[in-house]
């Protein structure tokens, strides 16, 4: 064992592409962070550039690898987590995509969807899969790129194709094209691969047309994805562990008993409770989805997605130009007493759990001539608190009704948020130490494979607190804001 080890987790997000060396004891010892930008090319369409994707990873690993090397440390082995569902079409041979990556938000497959809806195979999907029929999930996506690609379902059906979610595209370019292979959080995202059996699922693929031989070899969540070409860091590196950033940020927040649950702040916000070796498959639109795999153990989390959090802010800043930063929305909210009526429902990319609307879009209500900059700053961030209080209430219906939360993401750098969530949630929101728990996850993958992390029970202790938030808010203040926001959202929401 060398004197100085430490696993480098590259994270590579829906907005940017980070890569961050954790030593054995979870410290922090090297981050590179590079932000790309999304493409829009039609209403309701998000594509990002797949060499862009790779090339940012590239060189935040390398960059990052370099910083970790010049302190002394020895890069032992390799994490890789990744925005989820976004779907990537490459040929087997060159390596190329086929086409951009499309990824999660994207609506262009949402007739498609509202088509198998009609067609009563939602019950079957959910059962086999844990997920719902909406365009968030790769299976249509690949279906579209298959179907629009000229030759490309051709190409496809005699195995010249590879499909991958971010994570497999990634492995498959740092192994030089040798390694084709996922891990199963990530598998479980696509809509094909059947949670309970884990295995890719006939039914599914006959359903989204999808033929077999594109598909990756489904592995443990730390396991052996394989070796980096010698000449990225200039020797080879095991890849020891992979999951998708959100089972990965509940990993980095040690959610590894049942009931223990985390929500994550970044371009969306995602809330994952570890429901133990038992999938729960939810009667409020919750998915189903694999927390992670371990030595072909599954162990199953019930989730909530919001497709838009942090995306609101960046709207703000890049589209409105209402805010220099994003951390500027901290000052301006924190500036109204009250949200003056004021209502943003932020569905830029229809709306998620529990609605389930890929054809419902954004709004802002109660406005009058004395709203400004400020208001619609902070109605911005309380629609991502109300969202949260929408999940929990359908996760109370399930049964379940846990009594703290442990938050991460980009966003709760934001105290004013923070409050307000507990305010509105009427519980306890805890943010932890370490803020960049979706890569720390990744880098317990695979350094538990390396050697330099214990199991679970070990890393437990790793966990420290930062803050908490404690609600401050009348029950009556409370009810008057929901019923304000759900009169909101009912507007929105397709009849
Ligand atoms: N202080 C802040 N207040 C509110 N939102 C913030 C703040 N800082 C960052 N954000 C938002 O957090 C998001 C970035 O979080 P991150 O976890 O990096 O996202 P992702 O992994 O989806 O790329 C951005 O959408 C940004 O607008
Ligand atoms: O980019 P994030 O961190 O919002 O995560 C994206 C999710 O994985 C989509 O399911």
């Amino acid at each position: 064992m060398y004197e100085k080890p430490c696993v480098l987790a590259i994270d590579q997000g829906t907005t940017s592409s980070r890569a961050i060396a954790f030593d054995g004891q979870a410290n922090i010892i090297a981050i590179e962070q590079q932000e790309f930008s999304q493409i829009y090319p039609n209403s309701g369409w998000v594509e990002h550039d797949p060499e862009i994707i790779w090339r940012s990873s590239l060189t935040a690993a390398r960059q990052a690898f370099a910083d970790a090397e010049a302190k002394g440390f020895h890069v032992v082995s390799i994490g890789v987590t990744n925005q989820r569902e976004t779907s990537i079409v490459w040929d087997r041979q060159s390596g190329q995509a086929l086409y951009n990556a499309i990824v999660w938000q994207d609506r262009r497959t949402s007739e498609f969807c509202a088509q198998l809806k009609r067609d009563n195979v939602e019950t079957e999907l959910q059962q086999k899969t844990g997920l719902l029929i909406d365009p968030y999930f790769s299976a249509a996506k690949i279906a579209w790129i298959l179907d629009q690609v000229n030759g490309a379902r051709q190409q496809a059906e005699a195995g010249k194709l590879a499909f991958g979610t971010v994570d497999c595209f990634l492995i498959n370019r740092f192994t030089d094209g040798a390694v084709h292979s996922t891990d199963a959080t990530n598998a479980c995202r696509t809509s094909l691969y059947n949670i309970h059996r884990g295995e890719w699922d006939k039914d599914m693929l006959k359903l989204f047309n999808v033929p077999a031989a594109v598909l990756p070899k489904v592995l443990n969540s730390s396991d052996d994805f394989g070796m980096t070409a010698p000449d990225i860091f200039g020797r080879s590196i095991p890849i020891y562990g992979v999951a998708g950033d959100q089972q990965a940020a509940s990993i980095g927040q040690c959610c590894f008993d049942t009931g223990t649950i985390k929500s994550t702040y970044g371009t969306g916000c995602f809330v994952l409770m570890n429901t133990g070796q038992q999938p729960v498959i939810s009667k409020n639109r919750l998915l189903t989805t694999v927390a992670y795999q371990l030595n072909g153990e599954t162990t199953y989390a019930i989730e909530g997605s919001i497709f838009v959090a942090g995306a609101a802010i960046q709207w703000l800043r890049d589209g409105l130009g209402l805010i220099a930063s994003a951390k500027d929305s901290q000052s301006m909210a924190s500036s109204l007493s009250d949200n003056s009526g004021v209502y943003l429902v932020p569905a830029f990319a229809g709306l998620g759990a529990p609605w389930w609307q890929p054809d419902a879009r954004g709004a802002i209500f109660g406005i009058t001539r004395a709203t400004g900059p400020d208001e619609i700053v902070r109605a911005a961030l309380e629609s991502v608190c109300y969202q949260t209080a929408d999940l929990f209430t359908a996760m109370a219906e399930d049964g379940i009704t846990p009594t703290s939360l442990r938050v991460d993401g980009g966003m709760v750098a934001n105290d004013w948020l923070l409050q307000f969530l507990a305010n509105v949630m009427d519980m306890n929101v805890e943010r932890p130490a370490i803020l960049e728990t979706t890569a720390l996850g990744a880098a317990y993958l695979s350094g538990m494979k390396a050697g330099i992390f214990g199991n679970f029970e070990e890393l437990a202790t790793n966990w420290r607190r930062d803050a908490e938030f404690k609600s401050s808010m009348t029950a009556e203040a409370r009810a008057h804001l929901l019923t304000g926001w759900r009169d909101a959202v009912g507007r929105v929401i397709q009849k």
